[in-house]
This record gives structure tokens, sequence and C-alpha cells, in this order.
């Protein structure tokens, strides 16, 4: 019942919303197709009964007939069935596009919840698998599952009354009295189904833990992989590939390991499974055998018989049939609906925001920023940045400059003091990214190019040094490779001459500069932005002259200048 309940928070947005219309024609029309495939299975069964009968009689022409019928038949059944899957599959990509587009929204909205996340530890692992594969997971067998579901419910209905007034009443007699048992072939039916699905439940059950085991192995195993690919420079550099290679083999091993886990359990079920459907072919014969020796039911109504008793035996053995991709829509279910609770987690900001054009973009009193591995506070501070000022931050590494950067940001939420602070600010991390695809979209990024004049972008690449780049700017290529590092932080200012926020928070954006160029950079933004202000952290003590304020971590004091 709980898996309902989360199945229903993770459809419920793309159901009832309004772009659902289709997806609502497209699954009634894929059950009623579905569904009329048993309707001419009933109609094979009648067919089946009289041909039978015909052929015990001899009975040529109405063999001919009923062969002809059976040509219609099947013609109508094989179009049922195509069109059925075809508009399945319609649907399916139509739910996995809105959901996919849904759960992306989520994880990378405005508010970086994903950063956040990230840095708490609370990230749940690979969500890209959980996007990718999960959702896809969900829906195909969630259509699977729901079709085979109901086309199971509507043939039991019809063929339990087909099997009840075929196999008439078993009479006998106990201690004297006689016994008659109406429709016995029906209950005979329910009492084999029933406990062929105790035998599959207590057979199958560690399934469940064992699928949820596996996905998690295998999206560990790729991302590995992802993470080898976009640091082939590093590990390429320094011989690391034997390390890689082990890691990658550990990785592996746990797939490994936990396959072998799988395929054991599913090797019993399947045992099982296999046993049960071939002597499911031949029990309604042995158990209406009596009936035919005695001579109540003729050849065409033992086939019948049998018919029936096989479409009613795989209804109502829609649970050991599913077993297994119910234990697979389980797992996903439960790791799609921890990753989406995560997701709508409310964010802790405590961050109070300056009203629009106050000369105070940002106001820190009494900061202390705290790391879980440490027991004091990493450092303690207290500083104002007014419009037009430069605020320079320096100090020796792994002090906490980064961190106080991230904690301005809104990202870092173990601090106690007050931060105050414009929301239209941008912070440039120490690592450097400037993203994938067309130069002039890098250069303008988050926004697309074509938002800004060709001219503006040209200029800014001048402004900044990077003028070779202008009859590149429509070409799309891998940035991130060709460029330099020091290109690359040329190419991040270029983005803030275009962006102009209110507030920049800088962390180490010139250090792959030489120090005339960093120095002329900042000039650059000083003066093209002067209604803007900086925070920037630097190891390059020769900037000092371009800040009004230093902030120098190892004594945490600001030198107001
Ligand atoms: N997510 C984290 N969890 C635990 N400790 C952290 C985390 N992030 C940073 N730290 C610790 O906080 C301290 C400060 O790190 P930070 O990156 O802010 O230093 P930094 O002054 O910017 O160093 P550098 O100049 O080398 O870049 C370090 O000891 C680091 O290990």
């Amino acid at each position: 019942m709980q898996k309902f309940k989360q199945f229903l928070y993770l459809i419920k947005p793309f159901w009832f919303s309004s772009q659902a219309i289709i997806a609502w024609v497209l699954l009634i029309a894929t059950l009623a197709l579905s569904l009329s495939t048993t309707w001419l299975n009933v109609l094979l069964a009648d067919w089946n009964g009289q041909f039978y009968n015909a052929l015990q009689l001899l009975d040529s022409k109405t063999i001919i007939n009923l062969l002809w019928q059976f040509s219609l038949l099947v013609v109508a059944l094989i179009l049922l069935v195509v069109f059925a899957d075809f508009l399945r599959k319609k649907l399916q990509i139509k739910w996995r596009d809105a959901m996919t587009q849904f759960i992306t929204a989520k994880w990378l909205a405005h508010n970086g919840q994903y950063y956040h996340l990230t840095l708490q530890g609370k990230m749940p692992d690979n969500p890209d698998q959980r996007i990718a594969e999960d959702v896809n997971l969900l829906i195909s067998q969630s259509l699977e599952l729901l079709i085979s579901f109901l086309t199971s419910t509507l043939t039991f209905f019809s063929f339990a009354t087909i099997l009840w007034q075929l196999s008439g009443a078993l009479q006998f007699t106990v201690f004297s009295s006689d016994i008659s048992i109406p429709g016995y072939m029906f209950f005979v039916c329910i009492v084999y189904v029933f406990v062929g699905s105790l035998c599959t439940h207590f057979i199958g059950r560690k399934l469940h833990p064992i699928n949820i085991e596996q996905q998690k192995n295998e999206a560990n195993f790729r991302s590995d992989l992802i993470r080898c690919r976009d640091n082939g420079d590093s590990i390429a550099g320094q011989h690391g590939e034997s390390v890689e290679q082990e890691r990658l083999q550990i990785t592996f091993s746990a797939v490994v390991r936990n396959w072998h886990r799988l395929i054991g359990k599913e090797r019993n079920l399947l045992f099982f499974i296999n046993g049960f459907s071939q002597i499911s072919s031949l029990a309604p014969i042995f158990f209406a055998l009596p009936k035919f020796i005695s001579g109540a039911i003729q050849l065409g109504g033992l086939m019948q018989i049998r018919i029936a008793f096989m479409q009613l035996n795989s209804a109502l053995s829609w649970f050991i049939f599913s077993y297994k991709n119910i234990a697979v829509w389980q797992a996903t279910v439960t790791r799609l609906y921890h990753f989406m609770q995560l997701l709508e987690e409310p964010i802790d900001n405590s961050i109070n925001p300056t009203t629009d054009n106050q000369p105070t973009k940002l106001a820190v009193n009494h900061l202390a920023i705290s790391v879980a591995s440490k027991e004091q506070p990493i450092l303690t501070t207290s500083f104002t940045v007014k419009t037009g000022q430069i605020v320079m931050i320096k100090g020796r590494s792994g002090i906490g400059k980064s961190t106080l950067l991230k904690c301005l940001a809104g990202f870092w939420q173990d601090y106690t003091g007050e931060i105050i602070r414009t929301s239209d600010f941008i912070w440039l991390p120490q690592k450097v990214w400037i993203g994938e695809g067309k130069l002039a979209d890098l250069v303008s990024y988050p926004q697309p190019s074509i938002k800004y004049q060709q001219d503006q972008i040209a200029l800014v690449l001048d402004q900044v040094g990077l003028s070779q780049l202008k009859s590149d700017l429509q070409r799309t290529a891998d940035w991130q490779i060709i460029l330099s590092g020091g290109e690359q932080q040329r190419l991040l200012f270029a983005r803030l001459l275009l962006q102009r926020p209110a507030l920049m928070l800088l962390d180490e954006t010139t250090a792959s500069l030489d120090i005339e160029s960093a120095k002329q950079l900042i000039l650059l933004l000083k003066t093209e932005l002067s209604n803007s202000a900086m925070v920037f952290i630097s190891h390059q003590n020769e900037l000092q002259t371009l800040a009004d304020t230093i902030i120098d971590i190892d004594t945490s004091t600001g030198n107001q200048k």
C-alpha cells in the first residue's frame, strides 16, 4: 500500500496536468485494444470446442467453414496485438518526456537544491541514473503491469463463467452421503494457482532488495567510468591508469557479486515458474479426464475445458509471472520517491536580502564558520562591501577562504552570525568550468547568445584579451579542453562584463593569469561595472593595491584602506 502511495506521488504531476489529455486518450485506446484480445480469446475457445467436435464427427463441411473463421479471428488478433503495442509505446515516450522534464527541472531548480544536497552529503547516489533509467523503467513497468493486470482480470471473469458451465458438477460419496460440487474445475483452478502463488512468493521474496542493490551497483560503476573519462588528463599525466583500473575492478566486482545473488534467486524462481507452466498445460486434462471417460463430455468439450482452465490459470497466475517485474517496479518506485522527496525538502537559507539599489551589497556581522571535521569555527570575520568597492580575501591554504565564499553565496549552512546580501550576485568557484557548446553561448552563459548583439560579445572578448576567438564565436567544440587555463578565466571575466551582477564573489579567478593581466582584468571590472561590488580570493599579493579592504584570514581582521 505504501508503494502505491509513493507511486501516486510520482505520477500525479503528469497525469493530473492539462498536458495529459493526449496521454489519457492513448491509455484508454491501449487498454481497449489490449482488453479486446480477451474477447477474441473467448471466441477462439468456443471455436476450439466446435472444431474438435467436428473433427470427432469427421464433418468436413463444418471443418472448412471453421478454418475460414479461424483465419479471420487470427487476423483480428494480430491487428489488435500490434496496435496495442504501438500505442503503448507512444504513450510511454510521452509520459517519459513529461516526467523527465519535471524531475530535471526539480533537480536543477534555481535555488541550487542539488548543490545544497551535495554539500550536506544528502544527495542520493547517482542522480543521473535515477533520471535517465529509473524514470524509463518505472513507466514501462507500470504500463506493462497495469495492462497485464487488467487483461488478466477480464480474462478471469470471462473464462471463470465458461469453465464453470463446461466442467459441470463433480459428484462423489463420503461416509454414505452424496456430495456434489458445481463448477468443480473452477475451484480446482483457484486452489492450484493459490498454491503456486504462495510458492512463488516464498521463493522470490528476496528479489526486491537484491534488485535495488543491482541498480545501485550498475550506476556506481557507470559514474566511475565517467569520472575516468572526465579526468583523463590528470590520470594520464600522473600515470594513474592502474589505480583507476583497480578502482573500476572493485566497483565492478560489486556488480558481479550481486549479479550472482540475483541470478541464483532468479534461477530458483524460474525453475518453479517453468515447471508450473508446463504442468499447467496438462493439469486440466488430468482433472477433467474422469468426465471424458464417463462420456459426460466429448473431445471438443475436453479441449474447451483445457483452454478455459489454461486461460483462467494464466489470469490467476498474473502474480506468479509478474513477480520479477513487480520486484523491479518496487525498487524503482523506492529509488525515485526518495530522490524526489529530497529535491522537495525546503532549503534553510538564512541569508537576508538587501533591498534593491542600496549602496551596501554585502554586510557580514560576527560571522563564525564551522566545518564538521573541526571542533572550533575555522574562521570568524565581519566586513561590509558597498557599491564600487573591492574586498580581497587572503590567507594560507586550507584556512577557509573558499568556504567563506560558499557561505556568502548561500551554500554553506554551518555558521553563526548575520549575512545581508543582494540577491543579484554571481559566485565563481575555484574549480573553473566553462560549459559545453557554441563559443558565443559560453561567453553569454547562462543567457543564450542571441540575447546580446554580436558586437557586444565581440567587445567583451576584446576587453578581456580574447580577440583571437572572435572568428570562432559560432563554432561548437570542446572549449574546456581547447582553451588554456588562463583563457578560460578570461572568458569568465567576459561573462561578468555581459551579466553585470550587483555583487561578484570570485574564488581565485585570476590564479592562472600573469600578475599584469590579473590586475588589468580586476581594474576592468571596477571601471566597467562601477555600480557593482566585488569580493575576490587570491594568493597573488600584488593585487592588494587594487582592493579597498583586505581580509587576512590568518588574523581574521579586515584591513580597511
Ligand atoms: N564539505 C566539507 N566537509 C568537511 N570539511 C570541509 C568541507 N569543505 C571544506 N572543508 C575543510 O575546510 C577547510 C577550509 O577549506 P577551504 O577550501 O575553504 O580552504 P581555502 O582557504 O579556500 O584553501 P585553498 O587556499 O587551498 O583553496 C579545509 O580544512 C577543508 O578540508
